[in-house]
């Protein structure tokens, strides 16, 4: 009990929050990589996920024999290559950071013809065995991956756009950290909203909305927007070679599962950054869109406006909004 108290009082940082409980049984597709790993672990720690099924065509079932020692309430089973369907039976939630990542020198879209396909197999695999599921889209490019299993369900007649989520909470973490660090001041008091998509020019942080953010000006400005931007680029850069982002990834990754799982049980008020089937500039041929977005029982309760801007933030808006509108285009096609 004391526990549970404790648990609610932490500052809005912290990882895990857990409201009220709820039978939920959670995939991660790709669990035996860079990734999948830490994920795994930390939704094993998740209070709110009551059963874990792990599935990589490699090694999920020695990461699953692993984690499920560790000593909280959720039950964990792995699969095999050839035991998806079973990994998918009666899922409510899947998490999907499988395919290649990157290395120095490459962009994310160079991640493209690898990962389309990955992600549209295990996208059609969930239409087929798991069709209500919440899908959590990591695997790269997300501005392209999320519009290719979009287009996969929606040819197998059972796409929801309540139900699906491109995974841009890193985004969002870099951007916390980052501007925490610059003006000297706790993570729990530089939260910042991070808009767009997920790659380069297309992540668009709009720091003027936070109290902290709009006192950074001038050079600073100017430089902790390219570092929220190309974040991902430095941790490739000193990886060298040995892969991309994976254990900030596998936090923000547990950190939007558990802000789902606590819209999913009913709580009021979970809004986050997601980049989700949006109407906010489809009047300009681009459909998916990550804004602030409040998760409720059914996914996507409510999608969020911009808001105000400033002129800087609009500039970046004028540079993401072509770029993404490519890559969604580009997943689109992969799948037409
Ligand atoms: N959305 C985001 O903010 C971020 C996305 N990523 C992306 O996440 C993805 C994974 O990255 P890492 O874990 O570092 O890579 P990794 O190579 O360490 O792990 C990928 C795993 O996927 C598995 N896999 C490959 N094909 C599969 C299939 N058909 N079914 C199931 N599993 C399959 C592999 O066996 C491997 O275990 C990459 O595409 C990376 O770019 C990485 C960091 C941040
Ligand atoms: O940079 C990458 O390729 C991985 C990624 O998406 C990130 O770290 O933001």
């Amino acid at each position: 009990m004391l526990a549970r108290t404790a648990l609610r009082t932490l500052p809005s940082t912290r990882l895990f929050s857990s409201s009220a409980s709820r039978l939920t049984k959670v995939a991660v597709l790709g669990a035996g990589g860079g990734i999948g790993q830490p994920l795994s672990l930390l939704l094993k720690s998740d209070p709110l996920v009551t059963s874990l099924s792990l599935y990589d065509i490699r090694g999920a079932p020695g990461v699953a024999a692993d984690v499920s020692h560790v000593d909280t309430g959720s039950e964990v089973q792995g699969y095999a290559a050839d035991q998806l369907d079973q990994a998918l039976e009666g899922v409510k939630v899947v998490v999907i950071p499988a395919g290649v990542p990157r290395k120095p020198g490459m962009t994310r879209d160079d991640l493209f013809n690898t990962n389309a396909s990955i992600v549209r197999d295990l996208a059609a695999a969930i239409a087929r065995v798991s069709p209500e599921a919440h899908i959590l889209v990591i695997s790269n490019p997300v501005n392209s991956t999320v519009p290719i299993v979009a287009g996969t369900l929606e040819k197998a007649g059972v796409f929801n756009p309540k139900r699906l989520f491109g995974i841009t909470t890193l985004d969002v973490v870099r951007a916390t950290r980052f501007l925490a660090g610059e003006v000297d001041a706790s993570p729990s008091e530089t939260p910042v909203t991070v808009i767009g998509g997920h790659s380069g020019a297309t992540i668009v942080p709009l720091l003027s909305q936070s109290s902290f953010g709009k006192k950074v000006t001038g050079e600073k400005y100017e430089k902790i927007v390219h570092r929220i931007q190309y974040g991902g680029d430095e941790v490739v850069k000193a990886k060298d070679g040995a892969g991309s982002a994976t254990l900030s990834m596998a936090y923000a990754g547990a950190k939007f599962t558990n802000s789902l799982l606590r819209g999913l049980n009913g709580e009021k008020g979970v809004v986050t950054p997601t980049f989700v089937r949006s109407p906010l500039y489809e009047d300009q041929g681009i459909d998916f869109f990550s804004s602030n977005v409040e998760l409720g029982p059914n996914g996507v309760e409510k999608i969020h406006p911009v808001g105000n801007i400033s002129a800087e933030e609009e500039k970046l808006l004028e540079a993401c909004l072509p770029e993404l509108k490519k890559n969604i285009e580009k997943g689109k096609a992969f799948v037409a």
